[in-house]
């Protein structure tokens, strides 16, 4: 069964555009995976741990034939292929894939939660999520436009 997913992606080390736009194109290289619509860039400030560089953020609408774990073991192996390396939580990173939503679906295991549990709050998420799909709904917290207009004031540029 083909579902469309939302996946959110950041860097906020090196060449931050350019390390967005590989990992969009390994994406799309994906058995499995199609990508349909990218948001606009975003220059954001950092959220939760402020001691970092200011990333770029946005969000992809994918097609998808592969299961919610799937997904992100593809997201992952994306992050890897750009030589991401663990570092502090919430920390600087060449570049994040967050599996944000799957076809509307709740799922709540050990290693994988969807929707994305802080996606809710956070602008530099719902911003670039807005620009594709304004009236979708998360499941369990609410319309992306109306989540939006109550979230903290976070600095969010399009670039
Ligand atoms: N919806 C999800 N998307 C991505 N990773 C998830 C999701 N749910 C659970 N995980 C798990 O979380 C781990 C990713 O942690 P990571 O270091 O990227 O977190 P983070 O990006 O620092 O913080 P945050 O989760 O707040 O964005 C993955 O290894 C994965 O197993
Ligand atoms: N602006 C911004 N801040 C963050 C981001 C991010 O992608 N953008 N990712 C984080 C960890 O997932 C923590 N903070």
């Amino acid at each position: 069964m083909e579902v469309v997913a939302y996946i959110g992606l950041g860097s906020n080390m090196g060449e931050k555009k350019a390390n967005l736009k590989v990992a969009l194109e390994l994406l799309g290289r994906v058995p499995g995976v199609k990508l349909l619509r990218v948001a606009p860039f975003y220059r954001t400030e950092p959220v939760g741990y402020t001691d970092q560089d200011w990333f770029v953020n946005t969000v992809a609408e994918v097609e998808t034939t592969l299961s919610p774990r799937e997904l992100l073991a593809a997201c992952l192996e994306v992050e890897n292929r750009l030589g991401r390396v663990r570092g502090v939580r919430w920390g600087p990173r060449v570049i994040d894939l967050d599996l944000l939503l799957y076809n509307g679906q709740v799922i709540d295991e050990p290693a994988l939660v969807v929707p994305h549990p802080r996606m809710h709050e956070r602008a530099f998420v719902l911003v670039p999520l807005a620009d594709l799909a304004p009236d979708l709904v998360i499941p369990d917290r609410g319309g992306v436009r109306e989540l939006l207009a109550g979230v903290d004031r976070q600095v969010v540029e399009q670039l």
